[in-house]
């Protein structure tokens, strides 16, 4: 479980997080959605420890990251995988190499060990056999679940998921989704996803927060989404045509 208590973040004049408060559980997907420029990445990056909050704190099954020693924190920098939006490969390196990268990183095992390691997940992906070709011989679908191979290859606690469906068309979208969910229930991880695809929103958003102008202004499930009369969220969510449509049949 992660809790975030009252983050702050501005960049000069620009307040960009005004005061954050919400739970992201554990064993569940916690989508983190609203329009361009509501402050998503820039919260997504203090959760990761890439910003620096100015204010208020956030605890990672209960301790704080600004109470945590150097130790501590590179303790828990190996308990976080990380799903970059663009998947983040290593161009030159072949999948095996990409998928293993964490574990060189982070632990002292034996080559065989972490290639076991490394078939395992490949293989939990539903990609096996595939070691030893090179991101640029294998479609972007695939590319994304080496990327979540390689994010889970150190069995992280918390995952975080950066747009994991950019770029991708909605059949291979869904099965990223799914694939991040049934990852999170299985091994269950604290996952928070950033997205603004209302796709994802009905396929993994057990729990839902919006954000608008840097302020938490509404949470919930995907059944509660469908039903709230927060104007915020319906302007976001029948925003897409499809919504849209999907609303007047159910008026009829
Ligand atoms: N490093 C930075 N320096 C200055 N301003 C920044 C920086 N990073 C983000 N911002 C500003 O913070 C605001 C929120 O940006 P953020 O990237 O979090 O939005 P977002 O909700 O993720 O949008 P999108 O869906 O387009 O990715 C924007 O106005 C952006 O310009």
């Amino acid at each position: 479980m992660i809790e975030v208590e009252n983050i702050k973040k501005r960049f000069g004049d620009q307040e960009v997080l005004k005061g954050i408060s919400t739970i992201f559980e554990k064993g569940k997907t916690n989508l983190i959605i609203g329009q361009s420029g509501s402050g998503k990445s820039v919260m997504l990056k203090c959760l990761i420890g890439l910003f620096k909050p100015e204010g208020g704190r956030i605890l990672f099954d209960g301790k704080s990251i600004q109470d945590m020693n150097d130790e501590q924190q590179r303790v828990l920098r190996e308990e976080i995988g990380m799903l970059f939006q663009g998947g983040a490969l290593f161009d030159s390196m072949t999948i095996e190499e990409n998928v293993m990268f964490p574990l060189r990183m982070f632990t002292n095992q034996k080559k065989s060990e972490m290639i076991d390691r490394v078939n395992e997940v490949l293989s939990r992906v539903n990609l096996e056999g595939n070691n030893k070709k090179f991101p640029a011989e294998i479609s972007g679908g695939m590319q994304k679940r080496v990327s979540i191979a390689r994010a889970i290859v150190n069995r992280p606690k918390y995952l975080f998921c950066d747009e994991p469906n950019s770029g991708l068309d909605p059949k291979t979208a869904t099965v990223i989704d799914n694939l991040i969910q049934e990852i999170t229930h299985e091994f269950d991880i604290t996952t928070v996803v950033v997205t603004h695809d209302m796709n994802s929103v009905m396929e993994i958003g057990e729990r839902i927060n919006f954000l608008k102008n840097g302020l938490l202004v509404w949470k919930g499930t995907q059944e509660d989404i469908f039903k709230t009369d927060n104007k915020d969220v319906t302007d976001f969510v029948y925003s897409s045509d499809l919504f849209k449509k999907i609303r007047a049949v159910q008026n009829k």
